[in-house]
């Protein structure tokens, strides 16, 4: 085995099983009902049959599959080509987009999940052209700042081609926003509002060949925080799924062309729980390098986020404070930069729940 740097060695109880566990698990839904217009009554029983069907999913896995989904695969493979392309260069050349504090958008290579370092490098970018941004962490701080997307002189095309990805894709997050609100019994469009400013990006992301497979991961275990992902994977797999029902860590197969979508923190907390976004990781190994393209669906970046109205009531009280999403992306990143000795921040501090009121009420007798 080569030499591992220790910062990639993960906590013995977060090591990957070289065994795969591969359940037929995570449902795979055909969209191509959505293409078709006839305005029948089979139509409709069809169309509420794939509204249960992405519900179901949402609830038991917090993650489906989609196929005839109506992206360009035209678009798709041309933004692998440029993904391989671009990571197969020189490491000086990357490091010429490299992502800083001034700059967060662009090429990076020590990104840390729960302060162990990841085994990959990633290209970021946004999918509006400069996203506007909290400048800081601090509640208290309104400033806005401006991020730019940095794309390299080389390859070439890669700029128009991220591009016409991100556009590509806007159509489908959107569709399944619809989906996801007609399944929580909403209107189709009632999220619609928040993302006309959106902070979605998107991650190229490359996993080298890992000596060590056992003891590092292509992406320690995480739940994503924004609305919706909708991942694009090559056919070598590694991504890997918590399992709801029993927290077995569950292989998911490459479907080629298809796209596997999950509910991030925000659906969690605007459906008060009906759906939880879910722990997934990415396992890597000796033989076969991976890319993957995730797309990060977000609202805009001061979307005030708490449970639907039409959702919590006195029935079912609303299990989350609202939360500022700009100052809660803002937090996110800043410990993705470095090590910290804190925790990252996690949904659950706004969880509404017997112990947090409890403490709170501690905190302030004391102070
Ligand atoms: O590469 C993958 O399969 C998943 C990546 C992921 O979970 C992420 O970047 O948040
Ligand atoms: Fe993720």
């Amino acid at each position: 085995m080569g030499e591992v740097d220790p910062a990639f060695i993960q906590e013995q109880e977060h090591r990957p099983k070289l065994a795969k566990t591969e359940a037929q698990g995570i449902p795979i839904i055909d969209l191509s009902i959505l293409s078709s217009s006839d305005a029948n009554s089979d139509h409709s029983q069809a169309l509420e049959g794939l509204v249960k069907q992405v519900g179901d999913a949402c609830r038991e896995w917090g993650f489906l599959q989609v196929i005839n989904h109506g992206v360009s695969l035209e678009k798709r493979e041309k933004i692998f080509n440029t993904s391989r392309n671009f990571f197969a260069q020189p490491l000086e050349e990357k490091q010429k987009v490299r992502r800083d504090d001034k700059r967060p958008l662009g090429y990076y290579d020590t990104e840390h999940t729960k302060n162990v370092r990841d085994w990959k490098e990633v290209f970021d970018f946004a999918a509006q052209n400069p996203v506007t941004m909290y400048a800081s962490y601090n509640p208290d701080d309104e400033e806005i700042t401006q991020w730019f997307n940095q794309f390299p002189e080389y390859p070439p095309e890669m700029r128009e081609v991220c591009e016409d990805y991100a556009k590509e894709m806007e159509k489908l997050a959107f569709t399944l926003m619809e989906l996801i609100s007609l399944s929580l019994s909403l209107q189709p469009d009632s999220f619609h509002g928040f993302f006309k400013d959106q902070t979605t990006f998107i991650r190229l992301n490359h996993y080298p060949l890992c000596p060590a497979p056992h003891l590092a991961l292509g992406v320690g275990r995480h739940k994503d925080a924004g609305a919706l992902t909708i991942l694009a994977q090559d056919d070598v797999g590694g991504l890997e799924v918590k399992r709801k029902s029993d927290g077995e860590w569950i292989w998911v197969k490459p479907t080629p062309n298809s796209y596997i979508i999950n509910v991030g923190d925000m659906i969690q907390v605007w459906s008060n729980e009906a759906y939880e976004s879910v722990e997934h990781r990415v396992k890597v190994n000796p033989e076969k390098e991976r890319f993957s393209v995730p797309y990060f669906f977000n609202p805009a970046y001061d979307t005030i986020i708490k449970p639907f109205e039409k959702i919590a009531n006195e029935q079912n009280p609303a299990k989350y404070k609202p939360y500022n999403w700009g100052k809660f992306f803002a937090t996110r990143k800043r410990s993705n930069f470095q090590k910290l000795d804190v925790e990252n921040i996690q949904i659950s501090h706004f969880r509404v729940s017997e112990l947090a009121e409890n403490l709170e009420g501690a905190l302030s007798i004391k102070s």
